[in-house]
């Protein structure tokens, strides 16, 4: 007897799963299951087979799928979700012009960020950030990496890391917190980089005590951190027991890919500027390029990540929003789906890969996340949708119908109801 069972599924999406992330060529394989079926008992997977097989099993409920798509749940594998504050003043300073790093550097972005979020309560958090995760899994993501890094103190990144542990008893789905107290350097800290990250990681062991924390995180960026300061850092992180993650050649090529890679690092995010070395050394290793498209796209650049490259010389891409309050504000992954199809040139298969294994690869949850299999968590998304390529090519929309996590529907798409009007007079 199933608990439910999910029937005239006209495409069922099952990324392939090895204990390393898909490369290369390996991205562009996407197995699908056709009119497929899928049995859940106590929130995991337990039957995978034909609809015809389907009709004569027992459940307490089936749901027609009426030929429609279901993937697996989407993994967002790089979000700053937790913050207080808006920057729409920002905009303007941006049509004018006015670079990213300029605005930083005038003590804007990050900066008047980390004021608003010192300024806000964890009670003030959790409820905004509860507000851009409902979003998140209305637009089919059940795992997500959050970080912390508006505080670049000890309380306020803290009080960030607590506000995610919340978020993670509230809610039904899967999120790894990272720390990225290494995120801008504090004005009064300008000039004393070094010893601002000393002060940041003598915060490991209480995060990690804590379990606050899976992975640490810096911004490696001209006019933030330097590489060596980078690799001084995360190698304390990496001894202490710490993932890492590195904000890699964003905006200038630094060698934040090549550092990455020489750390072991589970992934290098954004990459718009990483060298031909650096992608080569990625391509020759399991280092996730968790590659930000809708960040570009909303910094008004033109060059963007050179996906392309990075796949075609074996590299494992994953996609995630970077949703955040300054540089990408939007929580709809699907969005930058699309953006991966037009601006990276991805294939649909390999974009499909890149939000689902390689996304929960990105972020140590391959495991448990990712695809759908007998004994795994069912996590997963119905699309209403007539088959996965639509997906990218339909862009700026919702388009998942039902969202679940471990077998419990956590969102439903509701219908035009029509509206009543009154009679003609
Ligand atoms: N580049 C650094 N950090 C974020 C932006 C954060 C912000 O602007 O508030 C990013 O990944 O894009
Ligand atoms: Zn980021």
């Amino acid at each position: 007897m199933y608990d439910l069972i999910l029937y005239n599924i006209g495409q069922l999406i099952l990324p392939v799963f090895k204990d390393r992330p898909l490369k290369g060529k390996e991205m562009k394989e996407l197995p699908l299951k056709a009119n497929a079926a899928m049995g859940i008992i106590e929130g995991k997977v337990a039957w995978l087979g034909s609809s015809a097989e389907a009709e004569s099993f027992k459940a307490s409920v089936r749901i027609d799928i009426k030929g429609k798509v279901v993937s697996p749940g989407l993994v967002d594998p790089h979000t700053h979700l937790v913050f207080a504050g808006s920057r729409e003043h920002e905009l303007s300073l941006k049509q004018a012009g006015i670079p990213y790093l300029e605005i930083l550097a005038q003590g804007g972005g990050i900066l008047s960020t980390v004021s608003a979020t010192k300024n806000a309560s964890e009670e003030e958090l959790l409820e905004k950030a509860s507000f851009h995760l409902e979003r998140m899994i209305s637009f089919g993501v059940t795992t997500l990496e959050a970080k912390s890094g508006y505080g670049l103190d000890a309380d306020t990144e803290l009080k960030q890391l607590r506000v995610i542990q919340l978020l993670k008893e509230n809610y039904p789905v899967s999120i790894v917190p990272t720390f990225l107290g290494a995120h801008a350097v504090p004005p009064e800290w300008k000039g004393k980089e070094a010893l601002f990250l000393e002060e940041m990681s003598a915060l490991f062991d209480e995060i990690r005590e804590n379990r606050l924390a899976d992975f640490v995180d810096i911004f490696c960026e001209t006019g933030v951190f330097t590489i060596e300061q980078s690799r001084e850092y995360l190698q304390i992180a990496k001894d202490k027991g710490f993932g890492l993650k590195v904000h890699a050649d964003e905006i200038d090529p630094l060698g934040g890919a090549e550092l990455a890679v020489s750390l072991g690092a589970a992934s290098a995010d954004h990459l718009v500027a990483a060298s031909n070395e650096g992608i080569k050394r990625l391509a020759k290793n399991s280092t996730v390029a968790v590659l930000l498209p809708g960040t570009t796209f909303y910094l008004g650049k033109d060059q963007f990540a050179r996906a392309r490259k990075m796949i075609d010389e074996g590299a494992a891409v994953a996609l995630a929003t970077d949703f955040n309050p300054g540089s990408c504000v939007t929580e709809n992954l699907q969005m930058i789906m699309s953006l991966a199809a037009l601006k990276l040139k991805m294939s649909a298969e390999e974009i499909w890969n890149s939000v689902t294994i390689n996304a929960a690869h990105a972020i140590g949850k391959a495991k448990e996340a990712g695809t759908l299999d007998i004994g795994r968590s069912a996590d997963f998304v119905i699309w209403d949708v007539p088959n996965y390529q639509y997906i990218p090519y339909h862009f700026g929309v919702n388009h998942a119908q039902s969202v679940f996590h471990a077998g419990k529907n956590l969102w439903e798409r509701i219908d035009y109801r029509g509206i009543q009007l009154s009679p003609a007079r």
